[in-house]
């Protein structure tokens, strides 16, 4: 569960997010709006890359504001980003297993968790393969292999479909609508690709101008007026 109350960030006086109050409770959940809305900015905040001028945030319950940056991906709070943070010369593997160093996680059985993991993002056959050598979907889902290593509470994936072939994006859906239920992490995507957030988001915040413009299951919300208006251009 994510809950934002009265969250506010600015930048040089721009109010990116205005006054945003909104509980995300759904497995996973979709948010999505025009380019600037402050979608990335509202990421950036719950992963502790910008500070809120005002308002508060809790994931679980947890207040997050004060928290460190590190703090919070212990806590369970793990993003992927825009452009894939692959390190080149590493095996995937060993690109997965390096995020063990930073999270807590449980001694016993390390191997099998880390093979798991590959397994379910279709890793496991090129495990050992350098990250160099990786096409972009295997990248992407190398970011979600990351993701759920140790026990998250919240997978956030900012544009995680973006520029993958219509076979990719049903395999990319398939692993995010499961993670839920496989490993317990609440997930909020953020795409553009409103057929992606249809397929696996069962509640959809739609932001505007830094503020919420609809938030409700993402069926009902994708027919709203306005926000057919503000976003599909209908
Ligand atoms: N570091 C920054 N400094 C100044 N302004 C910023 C900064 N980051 C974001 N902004 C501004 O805040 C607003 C929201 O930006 P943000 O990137 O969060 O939007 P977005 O919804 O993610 O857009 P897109 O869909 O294009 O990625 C925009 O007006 C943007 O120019």
């Amino acid at each position: 569960m994510i809950e934002l109350n009265q969250v506010s960030v600015a930048f040089w006086g721009v109010k990116a997010i205005d006054g945003l109050t909104a509980s995300l409770s759904a497995p996973v959940c979709g948010l999505i709006g025009p380019n600037g809305a402050g979608k990335t900015t509202l990421v950036n905040l719950l992963s502790g890359l910008v500070s809120a001028a005002e308002g508060t945030v809790h994931v679980q319950g947890t207040p997050l504001l004060g928290m460190k940056p590190i703090a919070r991906v212990r806590f369970g709070v793990r993003r992927s980003f825009q452009t894939e943070q692959v390190v080149e010369d590493l095996s995937v593997w060993d690109n997965v297993r390096a995020v063990l160093d930073h999270v807590p996680h449980e001694r016993a059985n390390l191997q099998a968790q880390l093979a798991e993991i590959l397994a379910y993002t279709g890793l496991s056959s090129v495990a050992t393969r350098p990250g160099q050598q990786l096409n972009l979907f295997q990248r992407r889902m190398v970011e979600v292999a990351k993701a759920l290593v140790g026990k998250p509470k919240l997978l956030l994936f900012d544009e995680p479909g973006a520029g993958l072939t219509e076979q990719e994006s049903q395999l990319l859906r398939a692993a995010i609508v499961g993670i839920p239920a496989r490993f317990g992490a609440q997930v909020l995507l953020i795409d553009h690709d409103v057929d992606l957030i249809k397929a696996t988001c069962t509640q959809t915040l739609v932001m505007d101008f830094g503020r919420r413009l609809a938030l409700g299951p993402t069926a009902e919300v994708l027919e709203d007026p306005d926000v057919r208006r503000a976003y599909l251009g209908t």
